[in-house]
């Protein structure tokens, strides 16, 4: 248990009529029972109960007459006050619950004192504890077409009356078109009045509130965000995400589960996690931002086949996935990185797996890879989602300015099954002779046919002979000659060039939760 620090407040107060010494610290409440006799009780139900302030969610005040609660408006005051019934001051405690695959629920507690000023010191103080990193108003953007459509409903049954609770004022924009969010953000928000902007919906519906908050943001410190070499400005506002989306993966990968009221008590307790965003660019025009997954082949090509079946829903990843896994395309091109390199071995295995801890300035030679792949994957964090609970990339970090190029080489459908099926299970992924991972803080991809004139005239005899087949696929779909090119899945919206040069921004914005906790063994 943590430590309690120096008290703030003590008293004996009453929880469902037993007496309790109760204490708050700056970082605790703790309620411990009264024990009327030293006598050991080997069946007494836990008589110990410690909360942090940081996940106490709010507290009101109740007023208790003979047992029945009532909530404080006012008027049950003038009916006792008429009565002269026997009335104490209680408050409630509403905290951070936790429950199975790192979901929070909302548990509460209530104290009865005798004291009516005893009651709103406590009251009072607890409110103090709380001020600090909290937010107060919330910009709200809904997307009411994302995964099953459930979006508006999720918010207004589930996470509006906790804000409400919480004393959170929010202005909601439910919005009526794509990139209308992107829009509001760029040109019209007030984001002065704000303390963090809520998304609605899944990863695509993220993406359109960081492209709007960073390309603000630069603006704003006078950064042009189009240039690829520039330093881009860090994004003050802190984002939370309500899951109501198709895959899900950044909520899932930074909360560790895809729960909206989950997801709710983040925000409201101010939870802070900052988190990496690469930029993409095409020669040296800006194309987009991704914080999860750039995929090039099986996942671009998963991605593309699942627009035109977006009626299906969130299982039409499912059947692309498994169209795309027998057309079983592999793509030509080269592959440049810059490595990141390590100046630390990790102490704790059991957190970082294999990995280390990077330092995201430094930096080695530009390596090149040519070769025939299944897929490019560019994970910048571990992209955990309900489909693969440990992600595409399971040790990778949120925020150390690194992204984990995954090159999966040509191999046979078996083998890249094999692969697939490791993202379900314990097995390692990775551990196959046609896999390869490097740490990267940058890399770029060329596609074979728009490599260079030296490299054309290699592979001019073996183009032409291509040229000539890809003509007879068109018209003989059946002969299974592979397309020249695949396109980028970039944080599950479409990428219009394939050349791309992509660079990672360490911490450039942040998001209203805390990572992935470790469980109690
Ligand atoms: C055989 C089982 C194989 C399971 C392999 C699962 C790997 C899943 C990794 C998922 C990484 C997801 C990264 C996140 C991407 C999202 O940004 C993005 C957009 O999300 P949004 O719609 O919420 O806006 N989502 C996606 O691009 C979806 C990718 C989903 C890929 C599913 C692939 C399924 C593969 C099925 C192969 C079946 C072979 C079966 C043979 C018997
Ligand atoms: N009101 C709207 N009408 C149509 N599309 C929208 C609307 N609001 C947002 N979008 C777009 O919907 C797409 C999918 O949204 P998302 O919330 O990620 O759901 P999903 O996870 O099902 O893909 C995003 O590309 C987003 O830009
Ligand atoms: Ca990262």
């Amino acid at each position: 248990m943590e430590r309690p620090g120096r008290l703030l407040l003590q008293s004996e107060l009453r929880v469902r009529n037993a007496a309790y010494d109760v204490s708050l610290s700056r970082s605790l409440l703790i309620w411990k029972r009264r024990t009327s006799s030293p006598v050991y009780h080997p069946f007494r139900p836990s008589v110990c109960h410690s909360v942090p302030v940081s996940e106490i969610i709010s507290v009101r005040e109740e007023e208790e007459e003979n047992g029945s609660r009532q909530r404080d408006d006012g008027s049950w005051k003038k009916i006792r006050e008429r009565e002269g019934k026997d009335c104490r001051q209680a408050f409630t405690v509403l905290y951070v619950e936790r429950c199975r695959q790192h979901r929070w629920r909302c548990a509460e507690v209530t104290f009865t004192c005798s004291d009516e000023a005893v009651c709103q010191h406590w009251v009072s103080s607890i409110r103090e504890q709380l001020a600090t990193s909290r937010p107060k108003h919330l910009l709200v953007y809904i997307n009411p077409y994302g995964g099953k459509r459930q979006g508006k409903r999720i918010y207004e049954q589930k996470v509006a009356p906790l804000f409400t609770q919480a004393g959170i004022s929010t202005s909601v924009i439910v919005t009526e078109y794509a990139n209308h969010a992107r829009d509001h953000l760029k040109m019209e928000a007030e984001l002065k009045k704000f303390d963090g902007v809520v998304c609605v919906g899944g990863d695509g519906m993220f993406s359109e509130i960081i492209h709007g908050l960073i390309w603000r943001t630069q603006i704003d410190c006078g950064v042009d965000p189009n240039s690829p070499e520039e330093a881009l400005s860090p994004c003050s506002l802190r984002i939370g995400i309500i899951p109501a989306g198709s895959t899900d993966c950044i909520c899932f990968a930074s909360v560790g589960t895809n729960d909206p009221v989950t997801s709710a008590l983040h925000i409201i307790v101010g939870d802070s996690q900052p988190l990496d965003v690469c930029s993409v660019h095409h020669n040296n025009m800006f194309l987009r931002y991704s914080v999860s997954l750039l995929g090039y082949g099986f996942y671009g090509d998963v991605l593309s086949d699942s627009e035109r079946k977006r009626w299906m829903g969130p299982a039409r990843y499912d059947f692309s996935g498994l169209k795309m896994f027998l057309t079983h395309h592999y793509y030509e091109g080269t592959v440049s990185y810059l490595p990141a390199k390590e100046i630390q071995t990790c102490i704790n295995f059991q957190i970082c797996l294999f990995s280390f801890v990077f330092h995201p300035e430094s930096s080695g030679e530009w390596r090149t890879i040519r070769g025939k792949f299944l897929a490019i994957n560019a994970a910048s964090m571990s992209c955990a989602c309900p489909r693969s609970p440990k992600g595409l990339s399971p040790a990778a970090h949120l925020a150390d300015g690194t992204t984990d190029l995954i090159l999966v080489r040509k191999c046979s459908r078996f083998n890249f099954l094999r692969h697939l099926l490791r993202h379900t299970s314990k097995d390692d992924q990775f551990d196959l002779t046609f896999i390869e991972v490097h740490r990267v803080r940058r890399f770029r991809f060329m596609p074979r046919h728009c490599q260079s004139d030296s490299d054309l005239e290699l592979d001019l005899h073996e183009n032409s002979k291509r040229q000539i087949f890809s003509q007879i696929c068109k018209d003989h779909p059946a002969c299974g000659c592979a397309p020249a090119y695949s396109s980028w899945n970039c944080d599950g919206e479409i990428l219009t060039h394939t050349g791309i040069d992509v660079r990672v921004h360490g911490q450039l914005i942040k998001l209203f939760a805390r990572g992935i906790e470790e469980l109690p063994a």
